[in-house]
């Protein structure tokens, strides 16, 4: 991986939104578009697991496969999600925005018991993107909110998730940002999504300007 955004992205731009379960992603994604396309740029969000075939197996099996084989297929689905899906609509100007990239492939299957070095180098090759937001917050508060909004998955359910989960995104930063990702880590302990979009939207202003990109 070189630590610069590829060329197929000359025209749009390439977000991802990763964080602990029940930070607020899928909120946040849906302001972040929402305030974009007032801004009057095309926006696509989309999300991984992919709606394509992998991304669908990947869903499928995530209750009962575990470990290295459920890591794998997460992976080939981000590879085969750019490949099918992102780089199109980044050539044709859209800003994608995905709920969840390479930072939950270096988190989740954490909790399965894999060594984040073997899975760093299942994803070291997946395309970078432009900017790499990390949902931050205080995992008694975000232990708070996902009880208050329902477990979506088995990882939910391990004792002191929030926590473990905290301190794997903590290591995940550590390792994007050493391979020349551009992170931004956004706190929404207290602050509204509403806000915390506003805070990614004017990230994505700046990089526009200065790639030099008319729009
Ligand atoms: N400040 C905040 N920012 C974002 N979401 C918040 C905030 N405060 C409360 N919430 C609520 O937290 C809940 C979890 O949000 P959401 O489902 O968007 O999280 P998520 O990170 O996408 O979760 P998962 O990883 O489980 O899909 C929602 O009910 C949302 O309304
Ligand atoms: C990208 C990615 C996802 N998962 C799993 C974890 C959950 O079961 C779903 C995501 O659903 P959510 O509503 O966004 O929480 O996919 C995974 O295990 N590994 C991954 O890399």
């Amino acid at each position: 991986m070189t630590g610069k955004p590829s060329s197929d992205r000359r025209f749009g731009l390439f977000v991802s939104v990763d964080g602990p379960s029940g930070a607020g992603k899928t909120t946040i994604v849906r302001h972040l578009a929402q305030t974009l396309v007032a801004q009057g740029e095309q926006v696509t969000v989309t999300a991984e697991p992919s709606s394509g075939p992998i991304g669908k197996l990947a869903s499928e099996l995530t209750e009962t496969v575990t470990g290295h084989a459920l890591a794998c297929l997460y992976a080939a689905d981000r590879y085969h999600h750019y490949d099918t899906e992102i780089r199109r609509l980044l050539q044709s100007g859209h800003i994608v925005v995905s709920d969840r990239y390479v930072a939950s492939g270096l988190v989740i299957q954490r909790f399965d018991g894999l060594d984040p070095t073997f899975l760093w180098q299942l994803n070291e090759e997946v395309e970078i993107p432009d900017l790499a937001v990390i949902l931050e917050a205080d995992a008694d508060v975000i232990a708070e909110r996902l009880e208050a909004r329902g477990p979506h998955n088995r990882f939910q359910l391990t004792p002191g998730s929030s926590h473990s989960e905290a301190a794997y995104y903590k290591d995940a930063k550590e390792r994007l940002i050493e391979a020349g990702f551009t992170v931004l880590a956004v706190d929404c302990t207290t602050r509204p999504a509403e806000q915390s979009a506003v805070i990614i939207a004017s990230e994505l202003r700046t990089l526009l300007l200065s790639s030099g990109a008319t729009r």
